[in-house]
């Protein structure tokens, strides 16, 4: 599962898993944990760019069990080949929402994401729009596109079944 901070991977993706009976991974959680360090303090201690071979690092070398339901950071899909990489090994899904509804959601849950805590409220739409104008080349190679408006577990497993 992939898409923009906020697009809904992990509240979609948990019981989307528990309805294939598969574990979840969250991409995030896996490096906080190996690092032993927050998502925050990991872009201030290695910028960007560490932070970006970090997460390269989990999708080619981490330990993973054979079937999974992983939501992937927000900007992995971005960086290197990773979405090749993903495509090549399993069924990716972009969960598409529109910046205006993701600068709602995420209005209050800044302080957790190093992209957007120095953001104004009054700018999140306007600068998530343009961000994600850059990143949908990636999102979109996605095996399937959904839009997460009011979107069901029930809508992606039928989507699943249909791409299969
Ligand atoms: N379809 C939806 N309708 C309304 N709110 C939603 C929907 N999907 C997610 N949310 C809310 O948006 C916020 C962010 O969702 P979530 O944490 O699942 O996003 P994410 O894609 O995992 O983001 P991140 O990449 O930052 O981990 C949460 O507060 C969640 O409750
Ligand atoms: O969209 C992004 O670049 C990010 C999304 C989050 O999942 C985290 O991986 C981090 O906050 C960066
Ligand atoms: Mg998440």
């Amino acid at each position: 599962m992939i898409g923009y901070m906020g697009a809904g991977k992990t509240t979609l993706g948990k019981p989307l898993a528990q309805q294939l009976a598969l574990p979840f991974i969250d991409m995030d959680t896996v490096l906080e944990e190996r690092e032993g360090k927050t998502i925050t303090n990991l872009f201030e201690e290695l910028g960007e760019s560490g932070f970006r071979e970090k997460e390269r690092d989990i999708l080619r070398n981490g330990i993973f069990p054979d079937a999974f339901v992983m939501a992937t950071g927000g900007g992995a899909p971005c960086f290197f080949d990773n979405m090749d990489w993903m495509n090549h090994k399993g069924v990716t899904m972009y969960l598409r929402a529109h910046p205006k509804e993701i600068a709602r959601r995420l209005e209050h849950e800044r302080e957790q994401r190093p992209l957007l805590r120095s953001i104004k409220k009054e700018d999140l739409e306007e600068v998530i729009g343009q961000r994600l104008a850059v990143r949908e080349k990636f999102y979109l190679q996605a095996q399937l596109v959904m839009e997460n408006n009011e979107l069901t577990v029930e809508q992606l497993l039928e989507a699943l079944q249909s791409y299969r």
